[in-house]
């Protein structure tokens, strides 16, 4: 048990790292969390509800872990075939593909949340 528990926090610290290396390492992070403190930002401002709290939470957690996964989908085709390819072109271009789709829902939530308070 006792393992269990050393291991589950070792893991967690390796986690923790990689969220801390996404953040000042990765400029697409970089805008998107300076993006959403503005949105957290705007949370506060109009006080909006516990239930848009959440799906806010949720989109922009979204963002975030599929940039991330992105980000290492790129890492890794750069380390196992740095030169050009058309299938590693595939291969991110996809990968790509995957966090426009959790933008496009965020930036659908954000509207939905906040252009009421702007007209
Ligand atoms: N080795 C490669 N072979 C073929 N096409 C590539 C290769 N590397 C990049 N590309 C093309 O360029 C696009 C951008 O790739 P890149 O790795 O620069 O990602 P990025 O989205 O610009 O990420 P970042 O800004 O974080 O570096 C890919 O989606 C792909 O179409």
């Amino acid at each position: 048990m006792k393992e269990f528990i050393v291991g589950r926090l070792k893991s967690l610290k390796f986690a923790i790292k990689g969220c801390f290396l996404l953040i000042t390492t990765e400029h697409s992070v970089m805008a998107q969390t300076s993006l959403f403190s503005i949105i957290v930002f705007l949370g506060f401002y109009f006080d909006i509800s516990k239930q848009d709290w959440i799906n806010q939470t949720l989109a922009m957690a979204l963002v975030l872990g599929i940039e991330g996964l992105n980000t290492a989908v790129e890492k890794m085709a750069d380390f196992i075939h740095p030169d050009f390819h058309s299938r590693i072109g595939f291969i991110k271009d996809i990968a790509a593909g995957a966090v426009t789709f959790a933008v496009l829902g965020a930036v659908t939530i954000f509207l939905i949340i906040y252009l009421p308070y702007f007209l």
